[in-house]
């Protein structure tokens, strides 16, 4: 029986963000110009100290105050602050010495005894005493709110709390940004006496592991990498070479070939941390010789991920929880031109900065998004940002620890450094527990790359052999010439795809955001419209116009960034196929044409192979659009007020399983009509699925709230049915109407058909747009055969959204195609059965005939149409049209 699962809870967060100011080192001789105020605020004072009375008065200083949520002065340590330093164990101290002194406060009769010392005259030194009462009545308060503020002061304190999540399959993200020289590497690697976070909170895992109760087994293993020069480098490895970046649907974002190893105690894990440390490529530079207190800053960003699994023992038995802490310790933030250095120097500065202005950028651009509505965050600029994209956006708890130096003279790397924490503060992420589960198409995708990848083995041997062959053979340096010159065309073909696959996946990351600022679009001019109608003065809220305008401008900074990816990705087309002809050229050329055709073979499928993962992180995509409508449909159960029972019964009809019921209160959603989409004809702010099948087929999200229109073969009229949902969800497409009128809409998806059985007969698109002669001539849709098919016709649901589809062949909507037909284009009429489409792309939807076979030539038009159908998304999947859409 298949079994379905209520989705874990997703709980919004924001960044918790840290500043940390490192003490005066004795090589700087400045001035302290930073103050730490009530652990939470941070001033930075004008190093200038010749500006006048009247200047400061007037505001006219460099003066800056921040208020973060936690701050650290110089004083405090990584963890337990020296006893008697500050003034607060000194309070503590003089307290309990008073205590001592005076026992007769320890008394139980404590309320009595000092009645009686203050209604008695008696009393001889009365005067003292009260003197004595009042100090410890005002000391006990104070002391215990300062200590108590001081405890949560230490970073035990202040990271903890989010360590204990990842041991209950939780993602966390910590890292320290900061200039150069500022005590980033002090605060996340530490000393032997004062001990960094990475080490603390690997005590805290293994601590909290040793005192679990549960009969839970739990797994610990730690990778460690540097980011250095745009190359990423497995630190935990002697010699490692130069790693990639891939997608994993279930993982995220993972380097491929990275070292990751099983650790039973936090000193072997100390141990790599050491080890890996002295691997860490560091320089001396003269921004540091001058300025700052550190000798051989490091010049890469350090990654420690610590995975934790458990695989539980209770009822959920196959269930497994994987937690995932990442303690980041990054290069120092200084321009290159700050550090005055040529050649590899240089180079090292720049893509130091280069990944940092990209983390600065995405921060940027996460803040404006928290204000401002969906904003393109460029994660893929640089390794360090796709690396860091779950604990900036996903699905992660992040501290980010910003570390500055008291010195006057490091005023602006300060003033800047906090700037960015300051941003930092209104991101959000959203965790949610990481919890096993296994999808059918993620293991064959993974099945068809290990196939590939044994492909390429067997090709490799056959090359071995041929390799062999061709060394006792007298034209060998010829042919060794040859060889390097086509080794060299394919390694530049391989990174030509490589390039691609990335830019392909902004653009469509970035047509996403757009698609989700359009929607918004849509509701705030509904808002205003309605606006408009119910005040009878016209007046609009200005906080809509200003959001729209927001919006508007969102839209159109993504639109040129889009541009710009396409007219890249145009270029990329052309030095490929420069490339390709080359390679034929060269192939064509030389005698052992066999030979090298084995090696051009082999590098296609290599090529091949990083081509379908891209296929397999769009699927990633699809997958999360999936489980987000899964979620969706939760709510709406959830918002239909019905009993569990009911619910449970229902699903046991369809044959169902309902998994793990206790998780899904959703907030807002408890009882029927609260929901706001449904109770108020307003539209869903997402779309909602709405269907549990036990088949898992293609998969698309629609755009929601289209309007609809159906035909009732009962009633002589169109129906407008403005739907609140309109998604196919694996092998059924449904719809819902805000009226009665029908109230839900089900496509089946037959052998090679969509079918609607049983329900009302529907026409999807736009009658309004359907032009008034057409209408006159199809009068009504005639169904092709006896089970009711029906055909979708995509360029309508084009035409709904003004992308250029103005010259719909209409008679394409109504043809009798004996299969079953959809048009991939608003010319062609595609035969063939429909094993599945693509995604939605600007509300549009595509459909993937699977007898149609694609080049890669397909991508090329792909890119230059305007037809969204033709995304290049879609067109790259193309390639494996027949395996990967075949279910
Ligand atoms: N809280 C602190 N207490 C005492 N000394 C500190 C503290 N923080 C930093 N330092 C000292 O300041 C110097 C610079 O620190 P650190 O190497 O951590 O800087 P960094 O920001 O990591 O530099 P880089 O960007 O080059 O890696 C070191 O000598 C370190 O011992």
């Amino acid at each position: 029986m298949p079994t379905i699962r209520a989705p874990a809870k997703k709980q919004t967060t924001t960044l918790t963000v840290a500043v940390k100011c490192r003490p005066l080192s004795q090589r700087e001789c400045g001035r302290d110009i930073v103050r730490v105020k009530n652990n939470k605020e941070v001033v930075v004072l004008d190093p200038d100290l010749s500006k006048d009375y009247l200047d400061r008065i007037q505001n006219r200083t460099k003066e800056k105050k921040y208020c973060f949520d936690h701050a650290f002065g110089p004083q405090s340590t990584n963890l337990v602050r020296p006893f008697f330093l500050e003034s607060l164990y000194l309070e503590a101290f003089i307290f309990i010495m008073f205590l001592t002194v005076e026992p007769k406060f320890f008394l139980p009769s404590f309320c009595s005894q000092m009645e009686h010392y203050f209604s008695q005259e008696a009393v001889p030194s009365k005067g003292k005493l009260k003197q004595k009462f009042l100090l410890a009545v005002t000391a006990t308060p104070h002391c215990v709110l300062v200590l108590f503020l001081r405890l949560k002061d230490t970073y035990q304190k202040c990271i903890s709390t989010i360590i204990s999540g990842v041991v209950q399959g939780l993602n966390a993200t910590v890292f320290a940004y900061g200039s150069t020289g500022s005590g980033k590497t002090y605060t996340m690697v530490g000393t032997q006496h004062d001990p960094g976070l990475m080490v603390l909170s690997l005590h805290t895992i293994f601590d909290l592991i040793r005192r679990d109760k549960s009969s839970d087994e739990f797994e610990v293993t730690c990778s460690y990498l540097e980011v250095y020069n745009e190359v990423i480098y497995d630190l935990l490895e002697k010699s490692s070479g130069s790693l990639e970046l891939r997608e994993d649907p279930e993982h995220g974002i993972v380097v491929a070939g990275l070292r990751c190893i099983k650790v039973h105690s936090a000193d072997k894990i100390l141990e790599l941390l050491n080890l890996g440390n002295s691997r860490r490529k560091t320089e001396s530079t003269e921004a540091n010789a001058t300025s700052s207190s550190c000798i051989h800053p490091t010049r890469s960003h350090a990654v420690l991920e610590i995975t934790v699994r458990r695989k539980q023992r209770n009822k959920y038995k196959n269930q497994v929880m994987r937690g995932k802490l990442a303690l980041v310790d990054l290069a120092g933030s200084e321009r290159a031109s700050e550090t005055n250095s040529t050649g590899q120097k240089l180079r090292d500065g720049a893509n130091i900065n280069r990944s940092l202005l990209a983390l600065a950028n995405c921060i940027n651009a996460l803040g404006k998004q928290q204000k401002k509505g969906l904003v393109y965050v460029p994660y893929r600029n640089s390794k360090l940002t796709r690396i860091l994209k779950d604990g900036l956006s996903g699905n992660s708890q992040t501290v980010m620890v910003a570390t500055i130096s008291p010195a006057d003279s490091q005023y602006h790397h300060t003033v800047n450094t906090l700037k960015y924490a300051d941003r930092a503060k209104e991101i959000k992420t959203h965790i949610q527990k990481n919890i096993g589960t296994i999808d059918t198409h993620v293991s064959d995708y993974q099945r068809m790359i290990d196939s590939l990848q044994i492909e390429v083995c067997r090709l490799k041997k056959e090359l071995a052999d041929k390799e062999s062959q061709l060394s006792v053979k007298p034209t060998e340096t010829t042919a060794d010439d040859e060889l390097s010159c086509l080794n060299v065309l394919s390694q530049e073909i391989s990174e030509n795809v490589q390039e691609r696959i990335n830019l392909q996946k902004a653009l469509f990351e970035l047509e996403e955001t757009n698609l989700r600022n359009r929607t918004e679009l849509q509701h705030l001019d509904d808002a205003i419209a309605k606006q408009l109608v119910s005040e009878k003065d016209g007046t609009v809220s200005e906080a809509l116009r200003v959001r729209r305008q927001d919006i508007l401008d969102n839209i159109r900074d993504n639109d040129e960034a889009g541009i710009n990816y396409r007219k890249e990705i145009e270029e990329n087309e052309k030095h490929r196929c420069q490339l390709q002809g080359m390679i034929e050229e060269a192939i064509g050329n030389n005698g052992n044409k066999t030979y090298l055709r084995i090696l051009s073979q082999y590098r296609l499928l290599g090529m091949a192979n990083t081509e379908l993962q891209f296929e397999m992180a769009m699927r990633e995509q699809i997958i999360h659009n999936q489980r987000e409508a899964q979620r969706n449909l939760w709510n709406l159960i959830m918002g239909l007020g019905l009993e569990e029972k009911q619910i449970f019964d229902f699903a046991a009809k369809q044959g169902i399983t309902i998994e793990d019921w206790t998780v899904t209160r959703y907030p807002g959603l408890s009882n029927r009509g609260k929901s706001p989409n449904l109770a108020s004809g307003g539209y869903a702010p997402f779309s909602y699925g709405l269907s549990i099948n036990q088949c898992r087929r293609s998969s698309c999200i629609c755009q929601n709230h289209q309007r609809v229109a159906s035909k009732s073969f009962s009633q002589d009229r169109w129906d407008l049915s403005p739907t609140f949902c309109r998604e196919k969800h694996h092998s059924f497409y449904y719809l819902l109407a805000h009226d009665n009128s029908p109230p839900c809409v089900r496509f089946r998806r037959s052998s090679d058909n969509w079918v609607s059985g049983g329900h009302p007969i529907s026409w999807f698109g736009t009658p309004d747009k359907l032009p008034r002669d057409l209408r006159k001539s199809y009068p009504e849709i005639t169904p092709v055969s006896s089970c009711n098919e029906i055909y979708l016709p995509t360029p309508a649901l084009g035409a709904d959204f003004g992308q250029g589809q103005k010259d719909i062949m209409w008679q394409n909507l109504y043809s009798k195609a004996p299969h079953g037909a959809i048009s991939s284009s608003s010319q062609d009429m595609v035969k063939g059965p429909i094993v599945g489409h693509g995604r939605t792309v600007n509300g549009f939807l595509g459909f993937i005939p699977s007898e149609q076979s694609f080049s890669t030539h397909s991508l090329n038009h792909s890119v230059q149409n305007s037809n969204p159908s033709n995304h290049p998304s879609l067109s790259c999947s193309h390639t494996f049209t027949n395996q990967s859409f075949k279910t």
